[in-house]
């Protein structure tokens, strides 16, 4: 992550003593991701997480930290977030909404094997069958209302074949968000943005999985679209790796059974998982902000992915 708030041990010391995690002892910036600004922390109790909400508004911010209580609740790795002495889990540092989470042991693994792909799969479907009680609602705040708003943003500054290409799909994904396939696909909150960089495995044992900054109410499919999309994908070509993505979808299925309306729908859901982090990483690239330390994303790589998800036919769900 970048930091574009920077927090000194001092700052941390003073805030921090509304939590029961003891004295702070050590804060270090996290350079990679692009939303927030994180921090590993140290302190007498033990390691956590903590993260500035950079864009974020404080009134969304429950929806994203009372899910991952609910999910840690319920046995899904995930961070927990810790309350302060008055039961609150969001409270402002340095002018912004801020929260500590549980840290996750392990590392990303950058370079998966159907094992691991496996365990993604299982993962997710579990996550969404623990996520179908959860009460608030909020939704998918980077889906298609989202596009329509964001496409006329970045289009004067791209070529007209690939602007074409993107004004194309948006109306795609329009026409067919209108239909009874789409209508009738389950749905509930999803992580959104379940990347590579966003899980951690000790070993090839998935330990946990991170990031929900992105979550929203959407379907199920989405999910899983995006996270097939970066898990099961060559990287410089943005081809699927059909024994990666037959491992998710496997174990997935072993949970959750897929309906109909999601076969029917499936490749559409591939579509709209590429076209929506081409168009972010779009946004991103074309409007930067401030950042002490910046890792951007290439759009390049979600344009190819959408152009192969456009004209292939995808594993069977
Ligand atoms: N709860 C956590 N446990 C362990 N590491 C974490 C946790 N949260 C964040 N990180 C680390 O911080 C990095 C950036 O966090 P991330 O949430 O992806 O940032 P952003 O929201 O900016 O995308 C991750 O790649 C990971 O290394
Ligand atoms: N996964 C998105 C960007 C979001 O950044 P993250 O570090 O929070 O996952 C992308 O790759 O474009």
């Amino acid at each position: 992550m970048a930091v574009f708030t920077p927090v000194s041990l001092e700052q941390l010391s003073d805030w921090i003593k509304q939590f029961p995690v003891g004295r702070a002892t050590s804060i270090k910036g996290i350079s990679s991701g692009i939303e927030n600004s994180n921090f590993f922390i140290g302190t007498e109790r033990g390691e956590y997480v903590l993260t500035l909400f950079e864009k974020l508004h404080i009134e969304q911010l429950p929806f994203y930290l009372e899910l991952m209580r609910h999910l840690a609740q319920r046995g899904i790795p995930v961070p927990a977030p810790v309350a302060n002495d008055k039961g609150a889990i969001v409270n402002l540092l340095n002018d912004k909404p801020a929260a500590i989470v549980s840290k996750l042991e392990g590392e990303s693994q950058l370079s998966p094997q159907p094992v691991h792909c496996a365990s993604l799969g299982d993962m997710l479907a579990r996550m969404h069958m623990a996520a179908k009680d959860f009460k608030i609602m909020q939704p998918n705040l980077r889906g298609l209302a989202w596009w329509l708003e964001t496409t006329p943003t970045v289009l004067p500054f791209l070529p007209p074949e690939l602007g074409r290409l993107l004004e194309t799909e948006v109306q795609y994904q329009k026409e067919f968000a209108a239909t009874s396939a789409y209508r009738a696909l389950p749905r509930g909150p999803v992580h959104a943005d379940l990347f590579r960089n966003n899980a951690m495995f000790v070993g090839d044992k998935l330990s946990g999985i991170f990031d929900f900054y992105f979550a929203g109410c959407d379907t199920w499919l989405f999910d899983l679209a995006v996270t097939v999309n970066d898990w099961c994908v060559d990287l410089d070509s943005g081809v699927l790796d059909i024994e990666r993505a037959e491992a998710m979808l496997a174990a997935y299925r072993a949970v959750r059974p897929f309906s109909d309306a999601e076969r029917e729908a499936w490749q559409p859901m591939l579509r709209a998982a590429a076209l929506r982090f081409w168009l972010s990483r779009l946004f991103d690239f074309y409007m930067p902000r401030e950042a002490e330390m910046l890792t951007p994303h290439d759009p390049a790589h979600f344009e190819r992915i959408l152009r192969l998800r456009i004209k292939e036919t995808p594993p069977a769900l």
